[in-house]
């Protein structure tokens, strides 16, 4: 019998090809990336600097700060502002191939002549396989809610063995107070705190450290940051 509490989420048929419908429309830019809010853009530097900084301060991420990937890259924000200051080395993952092209082709360009850019992926996280113990950071922002479910459970999955020993897997994402939320338009869905973190458990991730976004207006969903290890 179906629990009927239970909340259900069943993507549509044409889940990811819309979403990249939708990606395909928006402009190259901070703006874009951050569904017109560029003034978060700043907040969320500061607060994902400072949770990383906890991290390696507290001995959570042992690894070391060689290697990160960002996964859901979009046109490179988050490796250009926060990734490629922290790591010596950023790989990028994204779906949209006119983003990554921005990534490499201008907001990068520094960072590529520094050496700090490793590869760029043009792929769906739904397909992405990390190579095996190559990173210290995997950072998944604000792309998660792209994949569904079972997806998401096969990605950490597989991001666990991309990891070197001791590393960590970030994660980034606006949650929902309960349930889902699926958007139609972008298809995408927001998912509550505990969603989430059943998924983690499924997938045999523990969380390490948890923490919430500050600084941001309200009337915006909560964001929360986690850092999780292989069980
Ligand atoms: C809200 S933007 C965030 C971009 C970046 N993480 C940032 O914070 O600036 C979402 C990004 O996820 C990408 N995306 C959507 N679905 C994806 C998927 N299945 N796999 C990889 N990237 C995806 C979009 O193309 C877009 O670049």
């Amino acid at each position: 019998m179906p629990d009927s509490r239970k909340p259900q989420f069943r993507p549509t048929t044409t889940w990811y090809e819309d979403a990249d419908k939708y990606w395909k429309s928006v402009k190259s830019n901070n703006d874009g990336m951050l569904g017109g809010l560029e003034y978060v853009h700043e907040p969320d530097i500061r607060d994902s600097t400072a949770f990383l900084s906890k991290l390696v301060s507290q001995g959570k991420l042992t690894s070391g700060t060689s290697y990160a990937c960002d996964c859901g890259a979009g046109i490179g924000r988050v490796s250009k502002h926060f990734l490629t200051a922290q790591f010596d080395k950023v790989d990028l993952v994204e779906q949209n191939s006119v983003f990554l092209k921005e990534a490499e082709e201008t907001n990068l360009q520094e960072a590529q002549a520094q050496g700090k850019i490793g590869e760029f992926f043009p792929l769906g996280l739904q397909m992405f396989e990390p190579a095996q113990a190559r990173y210290d950071v995997i950072w998944c922002q604000w792309v998660l809610s792209h994949l569904t479910d079972e997806d998401l459970e096969a990605f950490l999955v597989r991001c666990k063995s991309g990891l070197k020993d001791g590393g960590l897997i970030c994660v980034k994402e606006n949650v929902a107070r309960i349930g889902y939320i699926v958007d139609d338009v972008d298809s995408s869905v927001t998912r509550a705190t505990g969603i989430y973190e059943g998924v983690f458990k499924k997938a045999g991730l523990k969380v390490m450290a948890k923490q919430a976004q500050t600084g941001f207006p309200l009337g915006l969903f909560r964001v929360n940051m986690w850092a999780l290890t292989p069980i």
